[in-house]
């Protein structure tokens, strides 16, 4: 598949993406690195369906995916998303009320993200009453209220520090083996992507190809503890040798554009 952003103003077309061919396994940890500016929210965004492929098809469950995000995938961002005028409780309910649940059905589902997500105690604050962390576990306590078999989430824990990082790799690690689900992580933190995935896609500068795929070999039962493993070490430095290259190249269009 590829990704064009069509020419605006008279000039060239922009080459995002691809080609890329690219199969999740059902129940997988897969991340995606790359260089900045490679195309890693296209790609996101493109197997989410918010953007059309220009070339190739996306296959969700069998079905193609166009136009719209299909029920059974879930979407978390890097902005917060959280609504500002809504309580923690609401901005959970949100996506179950706009698609006509029952009341009782309800009441359960957000109960038990809240649970999940450390929330209980915040269902009647407003996002602005909360720190970073705790807005982006709103936001995929939203998410899991919807219960996604798929669960694409783009540099979700970008804006929060170092520390906060690491317990919300933690929480997802749980949501990602309670649930079965499978899960597709943007990030530009390679430790990041050694630390979650099963499997780690590489991508190369714009426009972005899948490189390298490295499977990490951790066992299911996994936290950030993990990082003090040496076979952690190996990952990394194994993904940045992949990468200071492409980012190199990344770099260097930058500084032509910037000319
Ligand atoms: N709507 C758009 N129209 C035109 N070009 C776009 C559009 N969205 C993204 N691009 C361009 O496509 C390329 C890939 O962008 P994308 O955001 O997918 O990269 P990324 O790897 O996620 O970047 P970053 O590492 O900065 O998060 C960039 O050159 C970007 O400027």
């Amino acid at each position: 598949m590829t990704r064009v952003y069509p020419a605006t103003g008279g000039g060239p077309g922009v080459h995002a993406l691809g080609p890329v061919d690219l199969t999740l396994a059902q129940g997988e940890f897969y991340s995606v690195v790359g260089p900045s500016g490679c195309g890693k929210s296209t790609l996101l965004d493109v197997l989410a369906g918010l953007s059309a492929p220009t070339e190739g098809t996306i296959l969700f469950e069998g079905q193609e995916v166009r136009g719209s995000v299909p029920a059974g995938i879930g979407v978390v961002f890097q902005e917060d998303a959280t609504f500002s005028w809504l309580t923690v409780w609401d901005n959970i309910a949100f996506g179950l009320r706009r698609a006509g649940m029952d009341a009782a059905e309800i009441e359960r589902r957000v109960s038990y993200a809240l649970a999940f997500m450390g929330l209980t105690d915040f269902s009647k604050a407003y996002p602005s009453q909360l720190s970073g962390g705790m807005r982006q576990r709103v936001c995929i306590a939203r998410t899991l209220v919807m219960q996604p078999r798929l669960i694409l989430l783009d540099e979700p824990f970008g804006a929060l520090d170092a520390q906060t990082r690491l317990l919300m790799g933690d929480e997802l690690l749980r949501l990602w083996r309670e649930t079965g689900a499978t899960v597709m992580l943007i990030t530009h933190a390679l430790d990041e992507a050694a630390m979650l995935s099963d499997r780690i896609g590489v991508m190369s500068a714009r426009p972005g190809c899948l490189i390298a795929d490295i499977e990490t070999g951790w066992p299911r039962e996994r936290d950030s503890r993990i990082a003090s493993d040496d076979a952690f070490g190996h990952i990394t430095s194994k993904l940045w040798g992949l990468l200071r290259e492409e980012s190199m190249k990344a770099a260097g269009m930058a500084e032509k554009g910037r000319a």
